[in-house]
């Protein structure tokens, strides 16, 4: 007997499909405050197991980002999945349960000062009405976690910065959540704590799978544990991507600009003397990534191209153990060949080449 087969109805992309190894799920997200859209058609995936960053500066839209996907803001229009359970019309009564699947972690710790550091971690186990046997089982498990079994009887006054993030930590993963969010953990911190805190959440990301959404307006934090990174700016995602790609390739202004600090830069010293037009020496800035980055990029370019060359500042970086580089370069002369050969040998090899200028003498 023949058996009919019916074939399954099309999936489009404008069809909000919740799968599973989707931890959140943003659909076209859009909300207005008079006048602003802090929101503005932001779609957007949090995969299970994955640190995914999102950056932007003040007034971008992440803090209406965050309440929209606990809950406490609704939006215009558009879903907020968690877990595949689309939740931005669910009534207070049914965001209760799903809101404990969000462990938050805070600034500024947001710690009860009163209550002693087991008491902090096993908070949100007593809000859910768990026997104490266990809640005092689980929070001594979570300081073991962050390293700080021996503070379980001290209260938070006497912690400093580092160990009260790590008690917010403890306590955002009492309640076993499906995502960690993260909103500025560090950004009252200093640099060493800084790196103590993210090296943390890495560990705790490998160890437990756990899905973790960082909001910061620190491309350093990004650099540090992330896996993706989404730029949002006035309410859209302007980029998304691998982190060290986006670091490798920034498509956009603002990224650039959020990159600032941390991407090489020509020395004032040289920037100050570049001219426009004709000098002794043309300067390149040179761009390398992945495998581009690899090979042996310097000597093969001095093979094929006959000039005497100078790197002038710069070097290779590693971004999520892929080589990202900026070199700067001079190649000297008014010869227009040899920097035309000199560019296109670049470029063949997968870099991106600008030319930033000229200087009257060397540099
Ligand atoms: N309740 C509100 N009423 C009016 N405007 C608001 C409200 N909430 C946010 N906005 C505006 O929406 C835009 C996005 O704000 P949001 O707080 O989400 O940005 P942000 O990226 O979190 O900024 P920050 O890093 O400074 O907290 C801003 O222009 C802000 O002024």
């Amino acid at each position: 007997m023949n058996q009919h087969i019916t074939a399954p109805a099309e999936i489009t992309d404008s069809v909000p499909i919740a799968r599973t190894e989707d931890v959140v799920r943003l659909v076209d997200l859009k909300r207005r405050f008079g006048a602003t859209a802090a929101l503005d058609g932001v779609s957007l995936t949090v995969r299970k197991g994955e640190i995914l960053g999102i950056i932007g500066r003040s007034g971008a839209g992440k803090s209406t980002l965050i309440r929209c996907l606990n809950g406490l803001e609704r939006p215009d229009s558009g879903e907020v999945f968690i877990e595949g359970r689309e939740i931005s019309r669910l009534g207070e009564r049914e965001l209760q349960p799903l809101r404990r699947r969000i462990g938050m972690v805070f600034q500024h710790f947001n710690l009860l000062s009163a209550k002693t550091v087991e008491e902090n971690v096993a908070l949100p186990l007593k809000i859910d009405g768990r026997p104490r046997p266990e809640r005092l089982a689980r929070a001594a498990e979570l300081l073991q976690l962050v390293g700080l079994s021996e503070k379980a009887k001290a209260y938070p006054a006497s912690l400093s910065g580092g160990q009260k993030q790590r008690v917010g930590i403890a306590r955002a993963l009492a309640a076993r959540p499906a995502l960690l969010l993260s909103d500025e953990a560090t950004s009252a911190l200093d640099p060493e704590t800084t790196r103590s805190i993210l090296a943390l959440l890495k560990d705790i990301n490998s160890r437990l799978r756990l899905t973790i959404l960082l909001i910061t307006h620190e491309m350093e934090v990004i650099r540090s544990i992330a896996d993706r990174v989404a730029v949002i700016d006035a309410g859209r995602i302007v980029e998304e991507g691998a982190v060290w790609q986006v670091f490798a390739n920034p498509r956009s202004e603002i990224t650039r600009s959020l990159l600032g600090g941390i991407r090489p830069q020509l020395p004032p010293e040289i920037a100050s003397r570049l001219a426009a037009g004709e000098g002794a020496e043309t300067i390149l800035r040179i761009d390398v990534a992945g495998e581009a980055a690899r090979g042996p990029l310097l000597s093969d370019l001095s093979a094929s191209v006959p000039a005497p060359l100078r790197l002038v500042h710069g070097g290779i970086d590693h971004v999520q153990n892929q080589p990202v580089g900026t070199l700067f370069l001079a190649v000297p002369g008014a010869d227009t060949g040899r920097l035309a050969q000199t560019i296109a040998f670049l470029k063949d090899r997968g870099a991106r080449v600008e030319v930033l200028g000229h200087v009257a003498g060397p540099v």
